[in-house]
């Protein structure tokens, strides 16, 4: 059986997070990947000096091309950039049934360049959010779309109820942004319950692309038909392993090491 993931994202030329991020994680964890790109980045470990949108036309052709011939098990969202593009992305993942859909709400990057128009949080929430079987935001980007601050893991569990509530299926919030000092944190809430992922704050600077990878890995797994909590548990085994041995390049923040899971010969369990 081959597996087939779609990347729905922007292109990062530094090779870190983005579409890049997403092909790797995919072929690590032998699932075929395709993308869709929504706009390029001109980006290094630094920051990014410049982002051009794709038209909607050509992110729609891009969309037509793989659903009419190459049906994806997962998709995944990233990079979005404009309420345009969202619209489109939604109509098709609507007329396609794409159900295992990954909603990652990037906002802004590490360097903090923006990474979607703040007109299109609202088309966030009322196209894509609904159609969501997970979404998975980091600290700063719940508390945009929930309009709270997040302090504490009790106000992350109002965040995640919230979400919830505004149609996506489960919600993971992620916790490389929280200000505990010695564990990072990762929450999800399938509406019922909550569960919890913990693994020890590496101090490092080499995070770029953690949350896309995070969210690839979970596309790819459950593009396999794996549970929400087996694709999570192995998302932080993922990241936690490309963190550890991040990869001493560029002279910014650099790239997580894609590779690391496999070469630890790590597994789910
Ligand atoms: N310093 C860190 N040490 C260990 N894991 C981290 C660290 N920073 C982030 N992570 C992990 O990387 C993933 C992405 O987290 P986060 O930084 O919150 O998202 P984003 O990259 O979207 O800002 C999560 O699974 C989180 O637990
Ligand atoms: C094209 C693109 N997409 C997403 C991110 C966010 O990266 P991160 O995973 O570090 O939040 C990025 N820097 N560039």
């Amino acid at each position: 059986m081959i597996y087939k993931s779609l990347t729905i994202a922007g292109s990062d030329s530094g090779g870190g997070a983005g579409i890049q991020a997403d092909l790797k994680t995919f072929q690590e964890l032998e699932v075929y990947g395709m993308s869709v790109i929504t706009a390029v980045t001109a980006q290094n470990t630094l920051g990014v000096q410049a982002v051009y949108p794709m038209t909607v036309e050509a992110v729609e052709e891009q969309l037509h091309s793989i659903a009419a011939d190459l049906q994806p098990d997962s998709v995944k969202t990233g990079m979005l950039y404009s309420a345009e593009i969202i619209e489109k992305v939604a109509e098709f993942v609507e007329k396609n049934a794409w159900i295992k859909l990954i909603v990652d709400p990037v906002m802004i990057a590490k360097g903090g360049a923006s990474l979607l128009q703040d007109d299109a949080i609202h088309a966030v929430k009322t196209k894509l959010m609904p159609l969501a079987y997970v979404i998975t935001p980091n600290i700063p980007e719940a508390e945009v779309l929930t309009d709270m601050k997040i302090e504490t893991t009790d106000d992350r569990m109002l965040a995640a109820k919230k979400l919830y509530a505004m149609g996506a299926a489960n919600v993971v919030i992620k916790g490389g942004h929280s200000n505990d000092q010695d564990v990072v944190l990762d929450l999800l809430y399938d509406g019922e319950q909550f569960f919890e992922y913990k693994s020890p704050r590496k101090r490092t600077n080499n995070t770029h692309g953690t949350g896309c990878t995070f969210a690839a890995v979970l596309t790819a797994e459950i593009a396999k038909g794996r549970t929400l909590d087996d694709a999570v548990r192995m998302a932080k085994k993922f990241i936690t392993a490309a963190i550890d041995e991040h990869l001493e390049i560029g002279s910014g923040h650099g790239p997580t090491n894609h590779w690391a899971f496999r070469m630890a010969g790590l597994s789910i369990r």
